[in-house]
């Protein structure tokens, strides 16, 4: 005999005695109907009790298939009927477009799609289309021409940077103030993989490739921050950091140790340290409301307050026209300016 609460949770009785439980919102793929048999595809955690049905936090998962016997095939198709309507009710994609950065981390990300990704994705009955990144900026291009009405997200099979690129891509387009709602997802292929890590963790999972998969699958979503950085004539948008000076460093300079993998970093790190440069900055700031503790009120007021000019222009490195998100206009004229001396 089986149950199926709301929605919400599949119960059964097993044959050789006990109950077994999914949560179909956090345990359950996708399901298909064999005749009187529904074949339930799941990823359910290692540790999951035969009696517990619970799921949300979950460690390690396994893939895992239930078929449970319906009496008759009517029975079956009426079954199937509300599984489907509640899984069609938790907002998850259904085509999803996949940049692929064979180049990121330690060059993995092939290997990630066609071993976790793809068979997770047909597991979900998600469609997909993918692409391979060709060069540098290919994942900004990309996302720059994409039809985006022919998919529910785009996921990046890579490190941040290429995320940062779609990000770019679609905050370049005309019609960048519905091209950025589009969900984005990220399976971590890269370095640093900070992005995935943060939105694991905030969803409560463990980071695995295999969580994140199932984080785009369950269509989980928060809003991401971006910030405008204009540097001269260019213009890009960053959401993860901006760094100047060592960490920009090690970051930039370790680019030639890529085949050292995650490595890199702690390595160009110990020999930048070893030679320390000077770095001669001086910073000055408009602290955001309760944060005007950070350095020193600035003295003279007269020439501290900038206008940020909006209007449309050539971005030097892309030659993509600037004719998307213009950031917004934004004058400090009145505002209490504070300074970071040099050295920072
Ligand atoms: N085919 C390619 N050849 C060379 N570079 C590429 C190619 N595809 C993408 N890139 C570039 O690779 C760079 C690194 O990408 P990605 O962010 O995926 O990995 P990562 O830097 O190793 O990871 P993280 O950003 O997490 O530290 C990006 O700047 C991207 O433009």
């Amino acid at each position: 005999m089986a149950t199926l609460s709301s929605g919400r949770e599949l119960r059964w009785r097993l044959e050789s005695g006990g109950e077994q439980s999914l949560a179909v919102e956090s345990e359950v793929l996708g399901f298909e109907v064999e005749a009187r048999g529904i074949k339930i595809r799941a990823l359910v955690s290692e540790t999951k009790s035969i009696s517990s049905g619970r799921g949300g936090d979950m460690g390690k998962r396994v893939r895992k298939d239930y078929v449970l016997e319906m009496p008759t095939e009517v029975i079956a198709e009426s079954w199937s009927d509300s599984l489907k309507c509640y899984i069609n009710s938790l907002s998850r994609p259904k085509r999803v477009f996949i940049i692929l950065n064979p180049f990121g981390g330690k060059r993995s990300a092939r290997r990630i799609f066609h071993s976790v990704v793809r068979p997770l994705l047909v597991a979900a009955n998600i469609m997909y289309t993918s692409q391979e990144t060709k060069y540098q900026l290919h994942a900004q291009e990309l996302a720059y021409k994409l039809d985006l009405l022919k998919y529910d997200g785009i996921v990046c099979i890579s490190g941040d940077g290429v995320l940062v690129e779609v990000v770019n891509g679609l905050l370049q387009r005309d019609d960048w103030d519905t091209a950025i709602k589009i969900p984005l997802g990220i399976i971590p292929a890269g370095t640093g993989n900070g992005m995935a890590k943060s939105l694991l963790d905030v969803a409560g999972e463990m980071y695995s490739i295999q969580n994140a998969t199932f984080a785009v699958i369950r269509g989980h979503k928060r809003p991401l921050d971006v910030a405008t950085v204009l540097q001269g004539e260019t213009r890009f948008f960053s959401i993860l950091m901006l760094t100047w000076g060592l960490v920009a460093d090690i970051d930039i300079e370790s680019e030639k140790y890529r085949w050292m993998g995650r490595t890199r970093i702690d390595f160009y790190f110990i020999l930048r340290v070893m030679k320390l440069r000077k770095y001669n900055g001086h910073l000055e700031f408009v602290p955001a409301p309760g944060h005007d503790f950070y350095g020193e009120p600035k003295k003279e007021s007269t020439s501290h307050w900038r206008t940020i000019d909006t209007s449309s222009r050539v971005d030097g490195d892309s030659k993509v026209k600037q004719t998307g998100y213009q950031c917004p206009s934004t004058s400090f004229k009145d505002s209490e300016w504070r300074s970071l001396k040099a050295p920072l």
